[in-house]
């Protein structure tokens, strides 16, 4: 039992800030809220001068990747993948990613991330790693079948399916994640519909990322590629469509009406140069977003709450209108969002859900002076502020330190195999 003691916390739902208030979480979920709580039994966090929030949901994400980071920098998508990416992770081992993900979960952690939606491969690894963290991941394989080896990977996806599906306590999810539509082909696609539909009817996919994939699409399908999607039946399932850049109005129309979660990545569109998603036209349709770092080689980091900033105040200046995507919106995605997009019972701090809290120093230069605390969570704050972190009711932070994992023996494990793997 933890008692959170004179708090001031971000109830997401009602859009305010409430102050000193008491928060009590039992076992992993919030019991109550209010004034004046007591217990006898309960570890007591003495919340002045501090801000808890719902902990965030890193929408996209491949943990796997920070082997490559700073590894294949300022190229296009098609070049970053092909040439440099994809040839590297040929030689990748479970083992290395293992270790990546660890060192990617750290830093999750770090940045008040307790959920992550992940797609990638040695996902048994994957589940292993967040198991232990203590944290929470929506574990997505990803799918292609253009060179082959697709029936394998369908085999794979059904053994982790079988093994690591609510493993953890609950804490891990499996999804089948077809990569894109120019890595798999139609009747792949259709296939992992319908074990997707199997599963728990949820699909993961990385869509209209570039103008490249719109006009190879428009020649090969002769349609846009969420019209192409709906068109072989993904689109009545629930979907996580990482990236949406290049989505046209009549995409947009037919998302609103559909289960899609787009996912905002705006540090990795920026830096392949890919574009900028139609932030603020989603919104206006009433599309609910997540918003995601996306892997380490191509933002190159996993810190949510810098994604947070860059997303709100870039969104302004592609639109030409600073009141686009207010600071609240882009809680929302981290948060509320988040909590619907992963299925788990959290991003809001309310009685009865999931305990995963973020908690903030409001002694820091970010929140001085006090003029609005919302305005600050998104534009003058840091992770560095983020000083706890609960998850599923237990601290896995405290004070900046992860309880959960040996930081420093993730470091150097994650040094020494990078030097392995780029001389194999
Ligand atoms: N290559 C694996 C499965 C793919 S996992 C997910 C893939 O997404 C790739 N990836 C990472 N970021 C992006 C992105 O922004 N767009 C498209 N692919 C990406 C990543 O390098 C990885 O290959 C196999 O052979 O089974
Ligand atoms: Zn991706």
């Amino acid at each position: 039992m933890i008692l959170l003691k004179n708090i001031s916390y971000l109830d997401i739902e009602e859009e305010k800030i409430k102050e000193n208030m008491d928060i009590l979480i039992e076992d992993n979920l919030i019991k109550k809220i209010g004034k004046d709580i007591k217990s006898n039994r309960a570890e007591v966090i003495d919340g002045r001068e501090r801000l808890a929030v719902p902990a965030y949901t890193n929408g996209h994400t491949h943990l796997g990747m920070t082997m490559m980071r700073n590894l294949a920098d300022d190229l296009d998508l098609d070049t970053w993948l092909n040439k440099k990416i994809w040839p590297v992770e040929d030689k990748l081992t479970d083992e290395d990613i293992y270790w990546a993900s660890m060192l990617s979960i750290v830093e999750n952690i770090k940045s008040g991330v307790s959920t992550v939606y992940d797609m990638y491969y040695s996902m048994d690894r994957v589940s292993e790693a967040v198991i232990e963290s203590g944290t929470r991941g929506v574990l997505t394989r990803g799918m292609m079948d253009i060179s082959g080896g697709g029936d394998e990977r369908i085999d794979e996806l059904m053994e982790l399916y079988k093994n690591y599906n609510n493993a953890g306590n609950g804490r891990v999810k499996i999804v089948p994640a077809p990569h894109s539509i120019y890595t798999c082909s139609t009747e792949y696609l259709k296939k992992l519909i319908n074990i997707a539909e199997s599963f728990d009817g949820v699909i993961n996919i990385h869509l209209s990322e570039t103008k490249k994939e719109v006009s190879d699409c428009l020649k090969e399908h002769l349609m846009t590629p969420a019209m192409y999607l709906d068109s072989i039946g993904m689109l009545d399932l629930k979907v996580i469509a990482a990236h949406c850049v290049h989505l046209t109005d009549e995409e947009i129309n037919l998302i609103s009406k559909k289960d899609v979660f787009p996912i905002y990545n705006p540090s990795s569109n920026l830096k392949l140069g890919s574009g900028f998603a139609p932030i603020d036209k989603m919104i206006k349709s009433n599309i609910k977003i997540g918003i995601g770092t996306d892997g380490s080689s191509s933002n190159n980091n996993q810190d949510l709450v810098e994604e947070m900033h860059i997303g709100s105040i870039v969104n302004k200046a592609v639109t030409l209108d600073p009141n686009a995507v207010p600071a609240i919106e882009i809680l929302k995605m981290a948060t509320v969002n988040g909590g619907a997009l992963t299925g788990f019972n959290n991003g809001v701090i309310r009685e009865n859900a999931l305990a995963d809290i973020a908690i903030y120093d409001l002694n820091s230069i970010g929140f001085t002076p006090k003029n609005n605390l919302i305005s600050a969570l998104c534009y003058s704050s840091n992770s560095n502020y983020i000083l706890d972190l609960i998850v599923d009711g237990k601290i896995v932070m405290k004070n900046r330190e992860v309880l959960t994992l040996d930081e420093e023996k993730i470091k150097v494990k994650v040094r020494e195999l990078t030097e392995k793997l780029l001389n194999r």
